[in-house]
Parts: structure tokens; C-alpha cells; sequence
């Protein structure tokens, strides 16, 4: 008789995206991002940290103070870096995220032709960041959906 506790594709990419947030450096939050495309291959992957050479032990983590001297405009997010970093089409292909994409990401999203949008936290939800990620989506009728019954353990020894 087969398995019946198998991982869904949805708990299953989510799990890689959760995975791929393990590689961040950033201190406090944590993002990963993949793409799939409409035959359940993951195409690329992300995660937030600085740009190629961009010296991570050099430049600020930190959240607060003079906004040159903090994280956020060095710091490449999630979903662009998959983005970027991917190799073909991405015209109809999905992506996993482990946070709500910014307005910034979205509207690389949205231009890349991508096709549904799959999260995990949206801790950012009240920010106009997050207001406008949604005004767009919706505007692009891009579907977007919280992937609420995720409760996948993984422990590799
Ligand atoms: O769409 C997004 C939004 C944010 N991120 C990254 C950028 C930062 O490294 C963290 C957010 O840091 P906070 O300390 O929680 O403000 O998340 C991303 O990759 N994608
Ligand atoms: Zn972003």
C-alpha cells in the first residue's frame, strides 16, 4: 500500500523555500524564494543577503539608524534573486516565498510574467509596502495564496 503522509507539492516547495531562508545572513529575518513551473520543476532559488561582492561582514545588518548606514539598501531580496538567477522563461511559473513579497518584489513579480504567488508569514501585512504588493497583485490578477496548514518537521542527520 503506498504512503499516505507524503509531503503535498505545496508543503513540499514551501519546505525547499524554508530551507533556502536558512542561507540568509540577515540577523532577523530570513527569506527564501523558489520558482516552479507548470511541471512541478523548481527552476531557482533565493535568498535575501548582499549582491555578489558586496562584502557581508563589511556592510550594516542592523535595522535602525540612518538608512545608509542599515541593511536596506544593500540587502537583495528573496524573490529577485531567484529571479535573476534563473535561466529560462519564467512567463506562467509560480513562486514560493516564506514572506509576503514587498512592493518592490512584486512588481519584478508581476513583469516576469509570473503566475500565482504561494507565502507563508505576511508579518508586514499592515505596512503600505505590503498594501501596495496587494493593489498591484490584485490589479495584474495574479492570485495570491497563504499556505496556512504548514507544519512540515525536517531533520537530516
Ligand atoms: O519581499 C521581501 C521583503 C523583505 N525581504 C528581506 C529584506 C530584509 O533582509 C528582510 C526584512 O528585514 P526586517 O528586519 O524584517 O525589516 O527581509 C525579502 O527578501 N523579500
Ligand atoms: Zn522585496
Amino acid at each position: 500500500m503506498k504512503r499516505e503522509d507524503f509531503l503535498s507539492w505545496e508543503q513540499f516547495f514551501m519546505t525547499v523555500a524554508k530551507v533556502c531562508a536558512m542561507r540568509s545572513k540577515d540577523p532577523s529575518t530570513q527569506v527564501g524564494a523558489i520558482l516552479v513551473n507548470n511541471l512541478n520543476q523548481i527552476i531557482s532559488t533565493g535568498y535575501n543577503g548582499f549582491p555578489r561582492g558586496v562584502d557581508d561582514d563589511k556592510f550594516p545588518w542592523s535595522r535602525e539608524g540612518e538608512w545608509i548606514d542599515t541593511k536596506y539598501p544593500y540587502v537583495a531580496h528573496a524573490e529577485l534573486n531567484a529571479i535573476v538567477s534563473a535561466r529560462t522563461n519564467l512567463t506562467d511559473c509560480d513562486v514560493y516565498v516564506t514572506l509576503f513579497p514587498c512592493n518592490e518584489c512584486t512588481k519584478i513579480i508581476i513583469q516576469a510574467g509570473i503566475k500565482k504567488v504561494f507565502y507563508l508569514e505576511d508579518k508586514y501585512k499592515d505596512s503600505n509596502e505590503v498594501k501596495a504588493s496587494k493593489k498591484m497583485l490584485d490589479a495584474a490578477q495574479i492570485e495570491y495564496k497563504q499556505i496556512n496548514d504548514f507544519n512540515v518537521k525536517v531533520s537530516i542527520n
